[in-house]
């Protein structure tokens, strides 16, 4: 299956999802002097029900906190967004050092990491009807950038301890990802796809402006996840992240002036 390794990683990824190539791939570099502001872009308005975490996931392509999504408890409105989106789960990209790991960069500067906050239209009936759809799926990408050691990642880092392999689970409840954004909600949005297979150009992408902290000792905690499941040779977890893809004519653009 599709990875992150020479022979599976994302130039190979092309040969069975031919989207690879398509017209609104992410990630893209944020040319912050190419944004326009938008002054009729509303603010993004989370609101998140810690009550809706659930469990705490090695899918042995990243780490993921998925959330009960049967109602609208943790959800997303405002931002460029119509409706109403569900939070359904979010995850994290990194990289082998602190020089890279971001997807998204910005005029060029990588981040050592980046959190993306997954949430599908409630127009369609969930998310795997949602996923698909050119409106379908709504995600936060907020940049970690390292600094002091950030205590609202901590509860997460100790828990990895038992999510090591592919394919491992922990039950993760009464978690709060509002304490995971930044303090500005300032954002760039364009329209995009997932950024891992399959691809899909289904994604209204919405990249904070401000980073959140992390030190580089928590950092090691994310690279010491493994892709290998259980009983096979070891791999790290880590540089788990496509690189920028081609913008073909797309416009960004500011929440903020
Ligand atoms: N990085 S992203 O654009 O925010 C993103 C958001 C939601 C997603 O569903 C995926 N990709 C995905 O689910 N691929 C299927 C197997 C993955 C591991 O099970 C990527
Ligand atoms: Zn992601």
């Amino acid at each position: 299956g599709w990875g992150y390794a020479a022979d599976n990683g994302p130039d190979k990824w092309v040969e069975s999802f031919p989207v690879a190539d398509g017209p609104r791939q992410s990630p893209i570099d944020i040319v912050t002097g190419e944004a326009e502001h938008d002054s009729a872009l509303a603010p993004l308005a989370p609101h998140y029900d810690p009550s809706t975490s659930l469990d705490l996931l090695n899918n042995g392509h990243s780490v993921q906190v998925t959330f009960a999504d049967d109602t609208d408890s943790s959800s997303l409105t405002g931002g460029p967004i119509s409706g109403t989106y569900r939070l359904k789960q979010f995850h994290f990209h990194w990289g082998s050092q602190d020089d890279k790991g971001s997807e998204h960069t910005v005029d060029g500067k990588t981040y050592p990491a980046e959190l993306h906050l997954v949430h599908w239209n409630t127009t369609y009936p969930s998310f795997g009807e949602a996923v698909d759809k050119p409106d379908g799926l709504a995600v936060i990408g907020v940049f970690l950038e390292i600094g002091d050691e950030n205590p609202q990642l901590q509860k997460l880092l100790d828990a990895m301890e038992a999510i090591k392999s592919k394919g491992t689970q922990t039950s993760f409840a009464d978690f709060d990802p509002t304490i995971l954004l930044p303090g500005s909600l300032d954002y760039w949005t364009y329209d995009g796809s997932l950024t891992t297979p399959p691809l899909l150009e289904s994604v209204t992408w919405i990249v904070c402006k401000q980073s959140i902290s992390v030190s580089s000792t928590q950092m090691e905690k994310f690279r010491s996840l493994l892709f290998s499941g259980e009983g096979e040779p070891e791999c790290c977890m880590m540089d788990n992240y496509r690189p920028p893809q081609p913008l073909k004519g797309r416009k960004v653009r500011a929440s903020f002036q």
